[in-house]
């Protein structure tokens, strides 16, 4: 069994990462971890998300410098489901050793440095960390990811965009002239689980936020190779996102070409459905699942996409165990979808 631990246990997307691994035919959960003043230290984690009750009992444990250093070298995998910025500050001490990481945070997803000043606040120090880091989006980089020693698990609004996007990029069928526009509206767990007053009950209605300046639209631009107009909207529900994305098609682009175009990305690839009509979210929530679904006028040349997660699943967890599945050597979608009511 392959060593794994998760820093950042106590959050929405470490509880779902501990689940993941402790139900994992190949994976040992051998360390629970948050922050060195955590006020969760020391508590049993099924006590913080009692759904785990009898599934994982262990406690969370305060980490420090010291740890890290060793969990570098005792561990196979670790997990971080932390802040940008501490992700960012203990990558040093974890890429030297013999586990492979894998960061669920944006700390190590975009290239370009200039990025972290203007959208994530904060000036990054470690270039060649970042040249090393592999971008985690499981269907598109495999190859990559399986030589990995540090993936960059990509953001929920960006896998749902660039599921979507990617088959028609990489055929050539996106109008050069004409921006891809997605608008997408996420289930409140997006914001982690530390209370604030935007995200407070009383306070959440349906609403646009970070327009024309949110951090996924330089993440999603960059691995897409072309800039979108990417609107993201809050929702009063729990998990989920939804992505109904308009583009304009290269001149003389036919139907069969859109249908071929995803039916090749997404053949053997079964953590990606292609449905016959637009995605619901209750049908991906709780599932490591992306729906989608297209409608072209080949009249006009503009095509609209649906594109549904679980932004806890495929939109962080269960893509960063897709992630580690590939770095040791397994399918992508081991231990994560479910066929004829057993786990594949
Ligand atoms: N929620 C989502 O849908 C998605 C989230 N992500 C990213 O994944 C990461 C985790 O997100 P999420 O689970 O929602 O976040 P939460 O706020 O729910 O959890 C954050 C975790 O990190 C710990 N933590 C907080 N501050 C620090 C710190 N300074 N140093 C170390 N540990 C700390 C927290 O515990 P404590 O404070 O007690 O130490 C907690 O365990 C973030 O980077 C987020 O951007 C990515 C994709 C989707
Ligand atoms: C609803 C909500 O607040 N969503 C988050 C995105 C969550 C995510 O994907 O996280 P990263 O920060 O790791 O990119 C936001 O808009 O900031």
């Amino acid at each position: 069994m392959l060593k794994a631990c998760i820093i950042g246990a106590s959050g929405y997307t470490g509880a779902e990462l501990a689940r993941l691994l402790t139900l994992h035919p190949n994976f040992e959960l051998a360390g629970l971890f948050v922050s060195q003043n955590s006020q969760d230290a020391n508590k049993p984690l099924s006590q913080l998300h009692p759904t785990l009750s009898g599934l994982v009992d262990a406690k969370v444990s305060a980490i420090n410098d010291d740890l890290l250093i060793e969990l570098a070298q005792s561990m196979d995998a670790i997990f971080l489901a932390t802040p940008h910025e501490a992700s960012h500050d203990w990558m040093p001490k974890l890429v030297n050793g013999n586990a492979k990481v894998f960061d669920l945070s944006g700390a190590f997803r975009i290239k370009d440095t200039g990025v972290f000043a203007d959208y994530y606040g904060f000036e990054h120090q470690h270039n060649s960390l970042l040249e090393e880091a592999i971008y985690g989006l499981a269907e598109w980089n495999a190859a990559q990811i399986q030589q990995a020693n540090l993936v960059a698990v990509p953001g929920c609004y960006p896998t749902a965009s660039l599921s979507a996007l990617k088959p028609l990029i990489d055929n050539n069928l996106i109008n050069p002239q004409h921006r891809p526009i997605i608008n997408a509206v996420s289930g409140v767990s997006g914001a982690g689980r530390k209370a604030a007053l935007t995200n407070s009950y009383c306070e959440v209605s349906l609403q646009a936020y970070g327009v024309l300046g949110h951090r996924h639209q330089p993440e999603i631009s960059q691995s897409l190779g072309s800039e979108v107009i990417f609107t993201p909207h809050l929702g009063n529900f729990k998990r989920g996102i939804l992505a109904t994305i308009t583009v304009k098609v290269a001149d003389g682009t036919s139907q069969s070409q859109i249908d071929d175009a995803y039916q090749q990305a997404y053949k053997d690839k079964p953590i990606v459905r292609l449905l016959n009509h637009f995605p619901k979210l209750d049908d991906v929530v709780n599932t490591a699942h992306c729906d989608l679904h297209w409608k072209y006028d080949a009249n006009s040349g503009y095509l609209v996409i649906g594109s549904a997660i679980d932004n806890l699943l495929k939109g962080a967890a269960s893509q960063a165990i897709q992630c580690a599945n590939l770095a040791f050597g397994y399918a992508s979608h081991t231990s994560l979808i479910y066929e004829a009511g057993k786990c594949r």
